[in-house]
């Protein structure tokens, strides 16, 4: 294979981001020693609006389409995204050539006074703007007060640390990738809240016709992880795909074979339902619609409802 001599990242700016895109770098300048590796920071529409709830504004694609934009233009070579953040459709000319190892896929409770969800009294503020972390908050501790809260890693502490909240909700991926483990007070359970489809894993992005570089960044991919990631957004897709609903969808690879939990649920938490059921990885898209379709049966009207028109 002809190895370019430079490749440039695609890369939302935010202080997380830019560490993935430097891992990224670090990883390909490590494999291939002698390639250059530029980082082209980006604003992204997700970044830009920040006063409004994303579900409210469009969702996922917000953080994606100016970086696929560089990735059309012949501006950057790949784009590194949280999987979290990738639409579950692949627009049309992108492909992703690589899902890397999974960082910790859980959400974490940070708090200054309290060290679980349990401990929380009654009318407890929490922060969070993930309907996902809020349905399944209310289902299981209907006493506690969700606010909204958005803005990076860093705000969104600050925003705690101003004393706006009690306590926060975030991805542990994301606080232990930037050196913030230590404020974790609890790891939550998938019992407690079960993660979003792709959280914790890294994709990387390329235009669908750039075999060259589909086989230089092929070493990245972490099989495991890809298995479980397909098996999340496979469900995720079924039911509809965007995050106008609370949707989880987590799966865990036990030497090839996935177990696939889900669900979805009405945003005030009155109403959750939950699914399963394990395959091979070599089936994992399967595996996902099936338990999308066990939770399409399971929902009662209400949820299909809120599927129908969110
Ligand atoms: N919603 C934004 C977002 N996208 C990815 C992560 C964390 C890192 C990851 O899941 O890979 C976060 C922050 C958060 O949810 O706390």
């Amino acid at each position: 294979m002809q190895l370019p001599e430079q490749l440039v990242i695609a890369t939302r700016e935010s202080p997380l981001a830019l560490w993935q895109a430097e891992h990224v770098r670090a990883w390909l300048t490590a494999r291939y020693p002698g390639l250059k590796v530029e980082l082209l920071g980006m604003t992204t529409q997700g970044d830009r609006i920040l006063d409004v709830t994303l579900n409210k504004i469009g969702g996922k694609g917000l953080f994606v389409k100016e970086l696929e934009q560089a990735l059309a233009d012949g501006r950057a070579d790949l784009a590194v995204h949280s999987m979290k953040d990738v639409p579950m459709v692949m627009p049309d000319g992108f492909a992703l050539a690589a899902i890397g190892e999974r960082e910790d896929p859980r959400d974490a409770l940070v708090s200054n006074r309290y060290a679980t969800l349990a401990e929380l009294p009654a009318g407890a503020v929490v922060g969070t703007s993930s309907l996902r972390r809020e349905a399944q908050l209310r289902a299981r501790f209907p006493h506690l007060t969700v606010k909204p809260l958005r803005g990076n890693v860093g705000t969104r502490l600050a925003k705690l640390d101003a004393g706006d909240y009690d306590a926060i909700l975030l991805a542990s991926a994301g606080l232990k990738r930037l050196g913030l483990g230590g404020r974790i007070r609890a790891e939550l359970s998938p019992e407690d809240s079960l993660p979003a489809p792709g959280q914790g894993a890294l994709g990387l992005e390329i235009r669908a016709d750039r075999a060259d570089l589909a086989a230089l960044l092929a070493p990245f991919d972490h099989p495991a992880t890809t298995a479980a990631v397909t098996a999340e957004r496979a469900l995720s897709r079924r039911m509809g795909g965007s995050c106008q609903i609370p949707l989880a969808a987590y799966a865990e690879d036990d030497d090839g074979f996935l177990r696939l939990r889900g669900c979805v649920g009405l945003p005030d938490g009155s109403h959750i339902v939950h699914g399963e059921a394990n395959g091979t990885r070599a089936a994992a898209e399967g595996l996902g619609q099936t338990v999308a379709e066990l939770l399409l049966t399971a929902s009662g009207g209400d949820i299909l409802e809120a599927l129908a028109h969110p």
